[in-house]
């Protein structure tokens, strides 16, 4: 099958529980929540996305033909030499759209452990080494049990009740980043302290500058 990516890039993960760690993120086009046009904001299911992942125009985007040569395409960012830490994000968008067995594959031959940042609304193919939810008001909650749950707060209709029982290793609150986020993330900080069940995710390459 073919691949229409977005743009690939290597960067610090900003977020979550890898936040600080080296990856290469391959942004996949498109999403099942929004089409990704501002004149269809308010009447998308996800409404505050801070992400451009529509068409194939960023850097290193493209229809790639097969799960081979993205997977090369991916590898070639890597520094040379190590093929011990070697770690990929697939983003978007939404990538469960299009991440399949075959290009879980050829990652893995490459030696690329595998994450994947997902909306929680399709189901993961088998093999992904680092499940990501991060669930949206609205949409179905389909994926229910991976490594780490990202709620962007406040989204007030989820019952952080609900999700504690959830299946994941680890849960973060993530402050949504709109004009309120001095105050999201206050209200983030206090819900951890109450529920110490939480952590808190910064987007620490928003604070940096990286990208
Ligand atoms: C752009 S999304 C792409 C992956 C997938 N569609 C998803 O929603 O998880 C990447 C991450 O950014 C988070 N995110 C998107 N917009 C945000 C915002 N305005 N503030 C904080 N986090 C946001 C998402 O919840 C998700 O964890
Ligand atoms: N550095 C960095 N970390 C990230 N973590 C999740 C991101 C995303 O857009 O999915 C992202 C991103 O775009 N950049
Ligand atoms: S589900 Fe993810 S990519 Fe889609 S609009 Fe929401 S935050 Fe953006
Ligand atoms: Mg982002």
């Amino acid at each position: 099958m073919s691949y229409q990516v977005k743009e690939i890039f290597y960067t610090l993960q900003g977020e979550g529980s890898n936040a600080g760690r080296p990856a290469v993120f391959c942004r996949f086009a498109g999403c099942n929540l929004w089409s990704g046009r501002e004149a269809d904001r308010a009447t998308a299911i996800c409404q505050f996305c801070d992400t451009d992942f529509v068409g194939t125009d960023g850097t290193l985007g493209g229809k790639y033909s097969d799960a081979q040569a993205l997977a090369a395409q991916i590898a070639a960012l890597w520094p040379a030499g190590d093929k011990a830490h070697r770690f990929v994000v697939m983003t978007g968008g939404e990538p469960l759209l299009q991440v399949d067995a075959d290009l879980i594959a050829a990652l893995h031959a490459l030696d690329f452990k595998i994450a994947v940042e997902t909306n929680g609304s399709l189901a993961a193919p088998a093999g992904i080494d680092w499940i990501c939810v991060s669930p949206k008001a609205g949409a179905p909650w389909v994926q229910r049990s991976g490594h780490e749950l990202k709620l962007v707060w406040p989204q007030t209709s989820f019952s952080l009740d609900e999700m504690e029982a959830a299946d994941f290793e680890q849960r973060y609150l993530q402050p949504m980043d709109n004009v309120l986020r001095q105050a999201n993330t206050e209200d983030c900080i206090a819900l951890c302290l109450e529920r110490p069940a939480w952590r808190l995710s910064l987007q620490t390459h928003k604070i940096t500058g990286i990208r």
